[in-house]
């Protein structure tokens, strides 16, 4: 960090080279016309499912479950910004009518379609991010291998959210190998920085793996407003369904009002049922409804939705404590997984949510939202490295489809120039 900055002084010539890079949005649909549809996903590992780390605001008070597994060390230099407006609090309100929308769920099926590589289309969808154009357009240049070069890395990589540390670990240590000369050019640097990128992010990239002996398996979804948390939940129910699994919904976002409805309107469309109590409704309420519901019926996968809150939110961060232990009394297991879903395009406050969201939910696994488009796709790194939790799925896009289980050298290679040749 430190020759960052003494060398842009020094030299006081801009290292961007957005001048040079490609330009323009995504055409979403020429897109999904080019590429096919990613199937099922790989599932080789396990999830980890510690528990809720703080008491509830609620009034459930027993079905406690023991302390979560502490959260990784954690730097603390993020600044927090708000993200979205305050909720009302929810207290112990009447329940209304619990509703279940759609028929029965489909039936069982045995046979799954084959693991999906989740590598077509990725390029396409990144291109636009952050580090695609910076490193994208410095390599297109044909630069000499030298500290210039390093430093405009630097640049790019920082610009992209990377992160202060991870960016300078990684560059000092290219430099060290460039002085120790094991790079014949600028090219043989730019595999080693891909080979760097990609070790970052292997740790992290552990599918999530729906334990068929748990029935359901419960995911529940956390995140701040808007990051795409409801979209997800359909997109994960279409592959789920896709795979033969039986599903069901909870509409535990009871403070949106539209939040109910889009996840109906998707339950309808798809065959899923949905269970929701309605507007206001006591979110642990609902998840409780929805998992005595979806045990009685026998079904594979629930996954339960929760209103966006800010992660400075005391009171709202509690409850997410609260929907735990109430699902825990009908399955000391369950949430098997705490999804935490993630808005690619937040940048560094991406780590002060996942911070609060992990100590105050025992967070189990990531998905980074919206890396289509204008993210700068660098958080992913800044993640992995700052909390080591697995990042499952990664949205690089609107539709159902556009849900992939992360993949690291498909990530890393999609925003590194292709000529590679390893994309
Ligand atoms: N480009 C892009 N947009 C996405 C992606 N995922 C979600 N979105 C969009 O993000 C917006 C917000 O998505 P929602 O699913 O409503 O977000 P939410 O987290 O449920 O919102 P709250 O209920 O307010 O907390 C919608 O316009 C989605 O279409 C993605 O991977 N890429």
């Amino acid at each position: 960090m430190v020759s960052f900055f003494r060398r842009k002084k020094d030299k006081g010539a801009a290292a961007g080279t957005d001048g040079e890079t490609r330009k323009g949005g995504l055409d979403i649909e020429a897109l999904a016309a080019a590429f096919p549809k990613a199937p099922g996903a790989p599932e080789s590992s396990n999830a980890a499912t510690p528990d809720a780390a703080i008491p509830a605001a609620g009034t459930v008070a027993d079905g406690d479950k023991p302390a979560p597994e502490a959260a990784p060390p954690i730097a603390s230099d993020v600044p927090a910004h708000p993200v979205a407006p305050a909720l009302p609090a929810q207290g112990a309100m009447q329940a209304p009518a619990l509703s279940i929308d759609v028929a029965a769920p489909p039936p069982r099926v045995q046979e799954k379609p084959a693991a999906a590589p989740g590598k077509p289309g990725w390029r396409e969808r990144l291109r636009g991010s952050g580090i695609a154009r910076g490193l994208g357009g410095l390599f297109s240049r044909n630069p000499k291998l030298d500290d210039d070069l390093l430093d405009e890395i630097e640049t790019a990589l920082i610009t992209a959210d990377v992160g202060v540390t991870a960016t300078t670990q990684l560059v000092e240590h290219l430099r060290k190998r460039m002085k120790a000369r094991e790079f014949s050019d600028a090219r043989a640097l730019l595999v080693a920085l891909r080979a760097e990128l990609v070790a970052l992010l292997q740790p992290v990239a552990r599918p999530l793996v729906i334990d068929d002996r748990a029935r359901p398996f419960v995911i529940l979804t956390v995140g701040v407003n808007g990051v795409g948390k409801t979209t997800t939940i359909g997109k994960l129910a279409r592959r789920y369904k896709d795979e033969g699994r039986s599903l069901m919904l909870a509409a535990g976002d009871t403070f949106r009002a539209a939040a109910v409805a889009q996840l109906q309107a998707w339950g309808e469309r798809n065959g899923v049922p949905v269970i929701a109590q309605g507007q206001n409704a006591d979110a642990a309420s609902v998840a409780f409804d929805a998992l005595q519901a979806a045990k009685a019926r026998g079904v594979d996968v629930l996954i339960a939705d929760t209103a966006g809150r800010l992660h400075t939110q005391q009171g709202l961060m509690a409850e997410l404590g609260k929907i735990k232990r109430v699902l825990g009394k009908l399955d000391p297991a369950a949430p098997h997984e705490v999804l935490m879903v993630i808005d690619g395009t937040t940048g560094q406050n991406a780590l002060s949510q996942l911070r609060q969201f992990h100590a105050a939910a025992g967070v189990t696994g990531l998905v980074v939202t919206k890396l289509d488009g204008s993210a700068k796709g660098g958080v992913v790194f800044a993640l992995a490295r700052e909390f080591g939790i697995p990042i499952r799925y990664a949205g690089i896009g609107e539709r159902p489809e556009d849900l992939r289980v992360f993949d690291a050298e498909a990530f890393v290679d999609a925003l590194l120039p292709g000529e590679l040749g390893s994309a």
